[in-house]
C-alpha cells in the first residue's frame, strides 16, 4: 500500500499496525528540510520505498473548493514541521493557500536527484503522463513509475489515464 502524505494517520501509527508492505507519498516542499524529516521517518518505520507526486507543485484551479472555501482535514504528520494554523478561508479554499505556501512550484528532475541523495529506498514518480518522462525517469534512476492524472484534480484537458498507458509502456 501506499501510505498518503494527507493521511489522518502518522507515519509510525500506520507502521505499527500494518504488516503489508508499505511504500510512502512525498511532495516536495519549499523547505526541503520537511520532506528530507518524512522521509527518514519513512525509512525508520520500514517503509519499502518513496512515491514522489510530481503533477501536483502548483494545485489545480479548483473552483468547487474555492466557493466552498474547502479546509482539508489536519495532517498529523505535519504537526512541528509546518503550521497550518495561519491559514484562513475568508477568500477562498485553505487547500490553495496551503499548496502555496509550502509547496515548491519549481520541482524539476533536480529534485529527484536530490531525493536520490538523501534515500537509498527505491523512488517511484506518481503522475507520469508521456512516454518522454517515463524514459527521463527511467534516466534520473526511479525504480519505477505511476501513470495518473490525479483524478483530473489538477489541469483541464489532461489526458485519460488509460488513454497513455500504451504509449508508456
Ligand atoms: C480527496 C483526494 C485526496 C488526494 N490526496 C492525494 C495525495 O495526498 N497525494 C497524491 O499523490 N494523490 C492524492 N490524490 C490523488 C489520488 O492519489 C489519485 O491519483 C486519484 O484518485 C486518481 O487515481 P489514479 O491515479 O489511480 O488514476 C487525492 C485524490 C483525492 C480524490
Amino acid at each position: 500500500m501506499v501510505l498518503s502524505f494527507s493521511s489522518n494517520c502518522r507515519i509510525e501509527e500506520v507502521a505499527a499496525s500494518c504488516d503489508a508492505i508499505r511504500f510512502y507519498q512525498l511532495y516536495v516542499f519549499k523547505k526541503r528540510a520537511v520532506s528530507a524529516t518524512l522521509v527518514r521517518r519513512a525509512e525508520s518505520n520500514g517503509f519499502k520505498a518513496i512515491v514522489l507526486t510530481v503533477d501536483n507543485p502548483m494545485l489545480g484551479r479548483r473552483e468547487r473548493d474555492i466557493r466552498n472555501k474547502m479546509v482539508a482535514p489536519a495532517k498529523p504528520n505535519l504537526e512541528g514541521l509546518i503550521s497550518l494554523e495561519n491559514l484562513d478561508t475568508t477568500d477562498g479554499s485553505q487547500l490553495v493557500k496551503y499548496v502555496r505556501d509550502t509547496m515548491d512550484p519549481s520541482l524539476s528532475w533536480k529534485d529527484v536527484e536530490w531525493l536520490k541523495s538523501i534515500t537509498s529506498l527505491p523512488i517511484l514518480l506518481k503522475g507520469i503522463l508521456t512516454a518522454e518522462d517515463a524514459r527521463k525517469a527511467v534516466e534520473a534512476g526511479v525504480a519505477g513509475v505511476i501513470v495518473s492524472n490525479h483524478g483530473g484534480r489538477q489541469l483541464d484537458y489532461a489526458p485519460a489515464t488509460i488513454s497513455v498507458l500504451e504509449e508508456v509502456y
